[in-house]
């Protein structure tokens, strides 16, 4: 720990009912508390400020054990019993079934939404809380970064989303996670840690080791976090640009499937990676594309029109390719032996 670190503040009663000020119509709301500190300060801030309000949403806490480790029971037992101290409804949830043998950070996190969704439509919540922090929103951009993400990947999460079609609020996302674990720490709040999260067998444990270093030249945890703002901006900036290209194009079109391929070429390359994306993720046959995938899909298009050549390639399971002056996405033809595959989430 920085000896020099400012020391955090814990997050004010005050300052709460600012960060939760949207939820006070909403009828009802999930908790996502694992029982590490970020998620248990959430449950605690939450119902300090519930007890406040004579009207107010109906929260309901829920964890998830995903069954991968022994303490998980236990912790989870254990934030039953501190909801249940501050007058909040707790349920338990279990990840069922076979675990892959590989990408397990990604199956479990797959599996702990739908089991959260699951569990917010039987409570008729509209929304999920979770406690993801400033910390969280830096590793999620430094980890981006490290596989080469684009603009939309380093926008980094949304302070509200959706996921399984309930919505997905995250109102801690500019806190700093040492001011939750201050405001535990005053409240004289126990929380558990996951070993998982220094285990170097998992990249994002190993990024997070990394935060310090990078912090000691300037790239903090706010620094990140800011880049993500700003970039969150020029993606919604560049995603109405997109919707208006799009207008134009099919308006100028004449009609018929595909794109006027002149016209789509004068496009500036960005927007041709979000139409040809746009248009690849229409086709519901395949998992999406990677970015770099389509960047090398346009170069190699626009080789074959300054050479007068034909064009056709697949990706993704659909094929691209221009006929009579058209640039064409369509599902490509199965393939013999394989089924289409289910689309997976973009990254
Ligand atoms: N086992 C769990 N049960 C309930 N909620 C959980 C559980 N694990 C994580 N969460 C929720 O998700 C938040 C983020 O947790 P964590 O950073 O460990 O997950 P992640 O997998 O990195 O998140 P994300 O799914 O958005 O990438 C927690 O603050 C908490 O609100």
């Amino acid at each position: 720990m920085d000896k020099n670190a400012p020391v955090a503040e814990p997050i004010s009663a005050q300052e709460a009912r600012h960060l939760f000020a949207g939820w006070k119509r909403i009828p009802a709301l999930v908790l996502a508390v694992s029982g590490g500190p970020d998620s248990v300060a959430l449950l605690w801030l939450a119902a300090r400020w519930r007890k406040s309000l004579k009207n107010g949403p109906d929260l309901l806490a829920v964890t998830v054990d995903h069954g991968l480790r022994a303490a998980a029971a236990h912790e989870a037992r254990n934030v039953k019993r501190l909801a249940s101290s501050l007058g909040i409804t707790h349920r338990i949830l279990s990840w069922r079934g076979p675990k892959p043998k590989t990408g397990v950070p990604r199956a479990a996190r797959d599996a702990r939404y739908e089991l959260l969704a699951r569990a917010a439509r039987s409570a008729s919540a509209v929304a999920i809380v979770t406690a993801h922090t400033q910390d969280d929103q830096a590793e999620t951009v430094l980890m981006r970064l490290s596989r080469g993400s684009g603009i939309t990947g380093l926008a980094g999460m949304a302070m509200q989303t959706e996921r399984h079609g309930v919505g997905l609020l995250r109102p801690f996302l500019e806190i700093p996670k040492a001011r939750l674990v201050a405001t535990l720490d005053r409240a004289k709040v126990v929380y558990a840690d996951d070993p998982t999260n220094h285990d170097p067998a998992y990249t994002r444990s190993r990024l997070r080791a990394l935060m310090p270093v990078l912090a000691s030249e300037g790239a903090d945890a706010r620094t990140f976090s800011r880049l993500a703002m700003r970039l969150s901006r020029a993606d919604a900036a560049l995603e109405r640009m997109t919707d208006g290209a799009e207008r134009y194009l099919r308006l100028r079109g004449g009609g018929g499937g595909g794109f006027d391929i002149s016209l789509f070429s004068t496009m500036a390359e960005e927007i041709q990676v979000r139409l040809l994306r746009r248009a690849l993720a229409g086709g519901m046959t395949a998992h999406s594309p990677e970015l770099g995938q389509i960047e090398t899909l346009l170069r190699a298009l626009a080789q074959a029109r300054s050479e007068g050549r034909r064009f056709k390639q697949s990706l993704a399971g659909m094929t691209v390719s221009v006929e009579k002056e058209r640039l064409v996405v369509r599902p490509a033809p199965p393939r013999r032996g394989v089924r289409p595959a289910g689309r997976s989430s973009r990254s």
